[in-house]
């Protein structure tokens, strides 16, 4: 036996997973080529990284190098970029003096060549023991010029210049107490002697940026100092930073020293940004110091390849935020046309007529599509792993893992929110690939070009990033940045304590973007859909009451024009019914009015102009009327798909304004049209709406193996077939036993013989006769044998209104007062036919005529059937009569009379 109770949520869910996942069986190669993808990205990007290895990387002469070894001393300025030093050793050395023809001061004799510390910020202690030992042993430098590097946290070095003479002097505190100890590594180069102040002060906040290097030579040799005319620039120096610095950019200190009223200063002059392509002998270190006074410099450059670099670039890393966000937005187009398809289908109120609450709608939609992208992103990270990709290899995978489930759950939460905005698949796909790709595209030029320029305010690159789209980019674009410097240093990409800054800032947005789309979401969800008022979640449902309430407010102001006898007492019955709160009918529809608004200037449509019907238990109603005449609205709001404009109807006691949830699971709805998936078997479609009946086990593949044998669609395998192979017939069939499974109370069918050949509709008929016997079904045919074989009673709705009510016999005889003779002869005998008839009854009335084929109406008061046959009779002897019928009123008759004189 069935469970009678609403299934529960968890049947449900349990059912709505069962069906998603044997679509997703169905759909497994469509998976699979989904689940290609980012592995053809990934081979792509390996593809790309070894052909640049191949081709610009890798010794032998093919980066151009003219030596046998490919060394950046060997390479010409322009090959430099692409030079590899072999084997480099891990770290940079402390102090590195450069070979005598390199020395800076070659160009001026009269000075010593420098030497270049590098400090790291973390660790000083070094630094200050090897500048201890430099100082105690100047012998070593041969009297040479010496550098040294102050680090600073918002400058990438503080850098001074001494001569011998003031070695002494240098206070080490400077290195200590007045810059931050999270200074980069870099390297002084510098020009000429100049004054070393005694105390030099951190710069921290000044502005130093120059957009051109065209900018900073004009400033050093073209005047800087306006202000100040007096002043005199005698030198300058710049120091690169390798490590405060963001994505591709390398940061450039410019300092100058100048004399002004006999004193000399350094100040810093400008920070410039070059692209750090490959290492310090890149093109743009070249270029910028290429073209003016400071082509010394060039040739000092060119002697300090810092050996901590690997020159391999990274190709896959730079262009992977690019590729991973195409990657991981793939997922978006195929959460949205899946949901977009089951509204466009209105699979979705199939589902919800036959008892799919929408909590478990949500929650399993959600947790199906959640699991999907998760083991779509491990197959992407796995394989990208696998082959070795530095984005995935380098950055910590705890970070990868949380910033992924975010980008997930934020893309879920998006394709939902966007789905309630489509409602046709075709527009969905064409909008989310523009998502896709444009996102992609757009995020290499906003963020790649803005993001690293300092000067582009930070509120423009968050309000940029409050665009999912574009927070995934940017996310992204860290960790690869971070595998990208992390693998030019030879050390790990983004570990938790790098967690700073923008990949904080993104992934605190897409955090909340996520829960608050998700809310927003599921509110437009309610309101458009399950047509919810917009304070829904204010509002209390009280249906008993608003019951009561509607029987003394609406009751009284009944009107009825017009109105035959029958349609007067059908409307006094559910007055009664109302007033009395019996509750004992399956339906009672009160004054239930459908105007659709006029829409391209028509006027509006009054569809269903207050019907009322009172349908007890076990009984079947036929509602009978030409086409357009408000059936399928009728049975549309009984079943919630579009509301009433006034009026209301109870179902088993439930409210269709406010209980349909609860109403749902006492119905069953066979629709208009077909709402089936076409990927789905008849027999799937059946487990899953009797898992929603709350059938189980035993009960379950019993009651699926009688729908399937009552519809014909048992022999032969036919119900394991997927229903896009089935015809049009087929498709009918199962949407009756759709409607029928789980011994719904009351059942709508609209139209549900339509197209089935008469062997189907026989047998049609009899498992509809049989479920009479458990619930009250309401059906709207086209059939007068149908509605008089299944209905015990029947409604003509005409124009929006019920024009007659009761059991066929009934509306026969009031309607059909009157016997059909119907006679066929060869033309010419017409007149003598008419004749005959005349002679019969006076009143008779010719109703077609076609070649030699009358029908006439008799009115049964002035015929005896005796008469008719003794007068046929004698016809047949004056003249040839091929064929004759006399025939008592027909439903049809009925109806035709009834839908003319309305
Ligand atoms: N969404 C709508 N907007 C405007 N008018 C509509 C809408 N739906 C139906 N109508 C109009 O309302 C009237 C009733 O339509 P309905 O589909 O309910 O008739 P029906 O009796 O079911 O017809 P059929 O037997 O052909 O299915 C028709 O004139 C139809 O054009």
């Amino acid at each position: 036996m069935a469970d009678s109770s609403p299934a529960s949520f968890l049947t449900q869910a349990n059912a709505l997973l069962r069906k998603n996942l044997v679509f997703q069986k169905r759909n497994i190669w469509s998976n699979i080529r989904l689940i290609t993808i980012p592995f053809f990205l990934c081979l792509l990007l390996l593809v790309v990284q070894m052909l640049f290895n191949t081709q610009f990387n890798d010794v032998h002469g093919q980066c151009g190098c003219k030596e046998k070894t490919c060394d950046l001393r060997y390479s010409t300025s322009e090959q430099a970029a692409f030079c590899a030093i072999p084997n480099p050793p891990q770290w940079t050395p402390m102090l590195q003096i450069p070979a005598p023809q390199y020395r800076v001061a070659t160009t001026y004799p009269s000075h010593s060549s420098p030497a270049t510390f590098l400090f790291t910020g973390n660790n000083q202690s070094l630094g200050k023991i090897l500048m201890g030992n430099m100082y105690s042993d100047l012998s070593e430098f041969d009297g040479e010029l010496a550098n040294y590097v102050l680090g600073s946290s918002s400058f990438p070095a503080y850098t001074n210049y001494m001569d011998s003479a003031f070695i002494s002097d240098i206070p080490i505190y400077n290195i200590q107490n007045e810059c931050s100890p999270n200074s980069s590594f870099s390297i002084l180069i510098h020009q000429s002697p100049i004054a070393f102040p005694k105390k030099v002060n951190c710069v921290q906040g000044l502005n130093l940026w120059r957009n051109s290097f065209s900018n900073v030579n004009n400033e050093l040799f073209k005047g800087y100092r306006k202000g100040n005319p007096d002043e005199k620039i005698n030198e300058f120096a710049a120091a690169f930073d390798f490590q405060n610095t963001n994505g591709n950019n390398l940061n450039v200190c410019v300092w100058y020293n100048s004399t002004y009223k006999n004193d000399t200063v350094v100040r810093p002059m400008a920070l410039i940004r070059v692209p750090r392509l490959v290492n310090q002998a890149s093109n743009a270190y070249l270029e910028f110091l290429k073209g003016s006074e400071t082509k010394i410099l060039f040739e000092y450059v060119k002697e300090m390849p810092k050996p901590e670099t690997k020159l391999s670039l990274d190709i896959a890393s730079l262009i992977g935020p690019l590729f991973f966000t195409w990657v991981i937005l793939l997922l978006f187009p195929v959460i949205l046309t899946t949901l977009v398809y089951e509204k466009q289908q209105r699979l979705r109120i199939m589902m919800k007529m036959q008892g799919l609450g929408d909590a478990p709608h949500w929650i399993v939609s959600y947790t199906y599509f959640l699991l999907i992208s998760i083991l779509y992103m491990l197959c992407f990270a796995i394989f990208g792993s696998v082959i070795g990709l530095n984005f995935f290899r380098l950055n910590d995978y705890s970070i990868q893992l949380v910033f992924f489930l975010i980008c997930i759950n934020l893309q879920i939460s998006v394709a939902f929110l966007a789905a309630a905005m489509f409602s046709d698949v075709k527009t969905a796909t064409v909008i989310a690939y523009i998502y896709v790709f444009g996102t992609g595209l757009l995020g290499i030029f906003l963020f790649q070009f803005f993001l690293e320029d300092p000067l582009f305010p930070r509120g423009w690159i968050i309000a940029m990033e409050l665009y999912p789209g574009f927070s995934l980019y940017r996310g992204l674009y860290e960790l690869s940045q971070s595998a990208f410097s992390g693998d030019y240093r030879g050390i790990d990409g983004m570990r938790w304590r790098d967690f700073e800054n923008g990949m904080k800032e993104v992934t605190c947005i897409m955090l909340i973007e996520w829960l608050l789309l998700l809310v927003l979401a599921y509110y437009i969800d309610q309101i458009t859909y399950s047509g919810k008022h917009p304070l829904f979640f204010l509002l209390k449902s009280s249906s008993k009451k608003k019951q009561h309430h509607f029987c003394q407010s609406q009751t009284s102001k009944v009107v009825i024009e017009m109105e035959k006898s029958d349609v007067c007492q059908e409307r006094e019955k559910v007055e009664h019914h109302l007033l009395e709160s019996t509750g004992d009918c399956a339906v009672l529809c009160n004054n239930l009015k459908k105007v659709y608004s006029g829409k391209d200037g028509n006027p509006q449509k009054l569809a269903v102009r207050g019907l009322s019907l009172a349908l007890p238990q076990g009984e079947c109603f036929g509602m009978l009327g030409p086409n357009g005449a408000g059936k399928t609205s009728f049975i549309n709001m009984m079943t919630g798909i579009i509301k009433p404009s006034s009026g209301t109807a109870f179902v088993q006691g439930l409210d269709i304004l406010t209980d349909m949830d609860r109403i749902y699971t006492t119905i069953g709805v066979c629709p208009q049209h077909d709402l089936l998936w076409e990927k789905l078997s008849g027999r799937e479609h059946l487990l899953f709406y009797g898992r929603l009946k709350n059938l189980k086990g035993s009960v379950l593949t019993q009651a699926v193996e009688e729908s399937l044998r009552s519809v014909n669609l048992f022999h032969g395998g036919i119900g394991d077939k997927q229903v896009g192979k089935y015809s049009g017939g087929m498709k009918r069939r199962l949407s009756v036993a759709i409607s029928l499974i789980g011994s719904p109370k009351v059942v709508y069918m609209d139209e549900p013989s339509t197209g089935l050949d008469p062997a189907s509709r026989k047998s049609l008929w009899d498992v509809v006769k049989r479920a009479k016997r458990k619930g009250a079904i309401i059906l709207t045919t086209h059939s007068m044998e149908e509605a008089e074989i299944l209905c015990d009673r029947i409604g003509i709705f005409v124009d929006g209104s019920l024009q007659c009510i009761g059991n066929p016999k009934e509306l026969k005889s009031r309607y059909g007062g009157s016997y059909v003779l119907t006679m066929t002869t060869s033309e010419e005998h017409e007149k003598e036919v008419e004749q005959l008839v005349h002679n019969i009854s006076m009143n008779a009335k010719k109703i077609y005529r076609t070649a030699g084929t009358q029908k006439f109406e008799l009115p049964k008061q002035e015929v005896k059937i005796g008469e008719v046959f003794q007068a046929v009779e004698k016809a047949k002897t004056m003249f040839p009569v091929v064929a004759w019928g006399l025939a008592d009123t027909t439903l049809e008759d009925v109806f035709i009379k009834v839908a003319q004189t309305s």
